[in-house]
């Protein structure tokens, strides 16, 4: 698939209600939004326009993944940038960050340029290459971050994801970099000696009766705490991973009320479907689809997270999909990896839970999932809503399908899916990008 180079290529997509509001034609021109308002198709201008009928469905502007992890280079088996694209295209999404946890890391200019190709091979999202902060991610000598950032790739979001930058003096000296062009880093928040090796739950009653061995909210709170001094203190972005307490919102909230005052700093945060739903007793059965960094937490952090992410103390839903292949996923829990797919069903997740509860309307979704990711990673094609002159990368949502996932019906390379079995409210119809369709009728067009 690939962007239309013929600037009279026509799309009029039909009746779709916009951001959840009024119903309206749009009438796309050359992969751009040239006018909404009532289109008639059979006008001979559009002669030979394609036409989408949108009549009952929602139209969002497509989706921004800022936490992607595609495989690719060195774990092909698990997902690769095609694979990857393929279910984030299926999940309604038109860009997506991807980690720099592959092999070799995403620490050079070389790299991030294969995978920025890869993607644009693939054609069916953006995928722009997130930067190692640190060399092989080993937390000492910082990456080429200038180097990756004026690359074809254009780095801008850089991330030891996976692990923590531990080391303050690494942090203020990756913060002072990146500020030079605007950059972020984003952190996996978590104190490697408050977590400890072996850790792989959530530390309280539950794990002490499992018998497993967890590791406490605060591994998190304190490393927020200090990155958002750092920030303060560099002037510089920091953009933190993954929040997944009800203290790291607390933080949040006070830094994010400092930084609008002191105004020369900013921190932003997103959070993942699965922190929004999903609670530590699944892990009752040890079931190791359940096991993931940060881990599932109590019910009183979830509901902290539904309320940071509705008052805007979190900026952005980010799916943190993370395949695995079988064989490093069905293991004893605690041996087994960490992380969970989350591509193809977060809109659905995000819709039952947060509109499902009145905590977001369809404009609040469209700013957690696509307008504040695209600000964050400072994507300019991308996030711009729907709009005269903006790009069409669109969404379009039964708003009121009720689907039971079913983990063979991915596209992903992988079957780690923590939402097998469960009904969710809400399917993507079909994803455009620049105006052309990636899915139609949910199937990959
Ligand atoms: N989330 C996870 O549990 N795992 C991620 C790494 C990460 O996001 O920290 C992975 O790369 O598998
Ligand atoms: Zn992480
Ligand atoms: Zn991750």
């Amino acid at each position: 698939m690939s962007a239309p180079e013929n600037d009279s290529s026509r799309v009029i997509v039909k009746g779709a209600s916009l951001l959840g509001d009024k119903s309206a034609d749009l009438l796309i021109v050359g992969g751009v939004i040239r006018e909404i308002g009532s289109i008639d198709a059979r006008d001979t201008a559009h002669g030979s326009a394609t036409v989408i009928d949108a009549d009952g469905l929602v139209a969002l502007p497509g989706l921004v993944d800022l936490h992607t992890h595609l495989r690719e280079p060195g774990r092909e088996d698990a997902e690769t940038i095609r694979t990857g694209s393929m279910a984030a295209a299926v999940g309604g999404y038109t860009a997506v960050l991807a980690m720099a946890n592959t092999s070799p890391v995403t620490d050079t200019a070389e790299n991030a340029e294969r995978v920025f190709d890869l993607g644009r091979a693939a054609g069916l999202v953006d995928v722009h290459p997130v930067g190692a902060v640190t060399r092989g991610l080993a937390g000492e000598e910082l990456a080429e971050l200038g180097l990756m950032n004026r690359s074809r790739a254009r780095v801008k979001v850089f991330s030891d994801d996976g692990k923590c930058v531990g080391d303050p003096r690494v942090m203020r000296r990756a913060l002072e970099y990146v500020k030079a062009f605007g950059g972020v880093i984003s952190q996996h928040s978590q104190d490697a000696s408050l977590a400890g090796a072996s850790a792989c739950c959530h530390e309280g009653e539950l794990s002490g009766q499992l018998g497993l061995p967890g590791w406490p909210g605060v591994a998190e709170e304190i490393i927020v705490a200090r990155d958002v001094m750092l920030a303060r203190h560099t002037g510089s972005r920091v953009h933190v991973a993954h929040v997944s307490t009800a203290g790291s919102v607390e933080v949040l909230r006070w830094a994010k009320a400092q930084a609008a005052k002191d105004g020369h700093w900013s921190v932003t945060a997103e959070v993942t479907p699965h922190h929004l739903l999903l609670t530590t007793d699944l892990l009752s059965g040890y079931d190791p689809t359940y096991k993931v960094n940060p881990p599932l937490r109590p019910v009183e952090d979830v509901e902290a997270l539904r309320a940071a992410l509705a008052d805007g103390t979190i900026d952005a839903v980010a799916t943190d999909h993370a395949p695995h292949a079988r064989h490093d996923k069905e293991h004893a829990f605690v041996d087994a990896a960490f992380g969970m797919l989350g591509l193809e069903t977060a809109l659905a997740v995000v819709n039952t839970v947060m509109r499902g509860n009145d905590l977001l309307d369809w404009a609040g979704i469209a700013s957690v999932m696509s307008a504040n990711p695209a600000r964050i990673a400072g994507l300019d094609d991308q996030g711009q809503g729907i709009a005269v002159g903006a790009p069409a990368n669109l969404t379009l949502i039964d708003p009121d399908a009720s689907v039971t996932v079913d983990r063979d019906a991915s596209v992903s390379l992988s079957r780690n899916n923590p939402w097998h079995g469960r009904t969710l409210t809400g399917a993507v119809h079909a994803t455009l990008l620049r105006g052309v369709a990636t899915v139609v009728e949910g199937q990959l067009a």
